[in-house]
């Protein structure tokens, strides 16, 4: 059992936003609907939860069909970016909402609520307000509330969006171990690659519309099916008519790999523990297509090791290992 999505396609006037899309999210993964601004995301999570439909297609719920159902049939809970609380009312009256409205008996609301402040660490925050508790807090409150009503699906639209990347990245490993401890089918929209690879057991990219690959993080990392995954997981350069990612160019300081092209360092920039390059290419080596400085990441090690300094003469070729979608391609068929 899923969600499974099926040949859904939504227009808004001539424009589409999704185009037949399909796409299965296993039960119990969290899932990242990952790509840039305008791919479609949102678009795509607002119609598995029933608060958009489509023009065409299908949408499945653990079994059930859900296309025309209406939201609050489909037992899902979400979250959004800007979340709207009940301000007047305290931090445990706004988990207690859901369960109130349903008149679930007076007790169990209360057990309820008490277990899940528990879980979102916000119990000795109950009777504050909202206004009274941080950004991630309420975020985390927002967590609690959607999943009052033990939704089978809990769908959360760049649930931490708006915070700082100090909160953002707290959340996103406090939000992976709730998942594990509540295992309830989670798909969340980010456009943060990072956020993505971190957080989630599959990925979903999404652009212009389309799905342009599925696939664990790691899968989508070492073998990216197009140069928009490989370019959008992560930095990229061209040398030699391929896409590579910097970190995968390996440099000498002698001309001893037949392989590599010659340049000189025109500029190296310290950033924590890498140093990045800027390797000018001699005019003759430069493929078509290719820029003619090409950024280059080494380790601190490496940069000590071989006193790399700007204006020196260097070769640089891809490592044996590196990756590219060409590779994977060829690899492939
Ligand atoms: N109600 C609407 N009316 C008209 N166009 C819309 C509407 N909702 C979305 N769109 C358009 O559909 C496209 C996809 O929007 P969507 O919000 O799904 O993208 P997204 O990938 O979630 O982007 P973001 O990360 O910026 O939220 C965008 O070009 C958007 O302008």
């Amino acid at each position: 059992m899923s969600i499974n999505v099926s040949g859904v396609t939504k227009k808004f006037g001539d424009f589409v936003a999704l185009d037949n899309v399909s796409v299965d999210l296993p039960t119990g993964h969290l899932t990242a609907l990952l790509g840039p601004s305008g791919g479609g995301k949102s678009t795509l999570l607002r119609i598995i939860a029933g608060l958009e439909s489509a023009d065409s297609g299908t949408v499945t719920i653990e079994g059930t069909e859900a296309t025309h159902l209406p939201p609050q049939k489909r037992n899902v809970g979400f979250v959004f970016q800007h979340y709207a609380a009940f301000k007047h009312m305290s931090v445990a009256k706004n988990v207690a909402f859901g369960l109130e409205i349903r008149k679930r008996p007076k007790d169990e609301v209360t057990r309820r609520v008490a277990e899940l402040l528990e879980l979102v660490h916000l119990s000795q925050f109950a009777h504050r307000l909202p206004a009274q508790l941080s950004g991630g807090q309420r975020q985390r409150m927002a967590l609690a509330r959607a999943l009052a009503v033990e939704p089978t699906v809990l769908l959360l639209d760049e649930p931490f969006g708006a915070l700082d990347a100090k909160v953002r990245k707290e959340l996103r490993e406090w939000l992976r171990r709730l998942h594990d401890e509540v295992s309830v089918t989670t798909v969340f929209v980010t456009h943060d690659q990072e956020e993505a690879l971190e957080v989630a057991d599959e990925i979903v990219v999404i652009n212009e519309g389309r799905i342009e690959q599925v696939g664990s993080p790691d899968q989508l990392y070492d073998e990216p099916a197009s140069d928009f995954v490989m370019s959008f997981l992560g930095p990229v350069t061209r040398l030699q008519g391929t896409l590579v990612r910097p970190h995968d160019i390996e440099v000498y300081t002698t001309d001893e790999d037949p392989q590599a092209v010659p340049g000189t360092i025109a500029r190296q920039l310290r950033v924590g523990f890498e140093v990045r390059l800027s390797v000018a290419l001699d005019p003759a080596h430069v493929t078509e297509g290719d820029p003619a400085e090409i950024e280059v990441t080494v380790t601190r090690a490496t940069q000590r090791h071989l006193r790399l300094e700007e204006g020196q003469r260097v070769w640089i070729a891809h490592t044996n290992g590196a990756r590219t979608v060409a590779a994977v391609q060829s690899a492939a068929g």
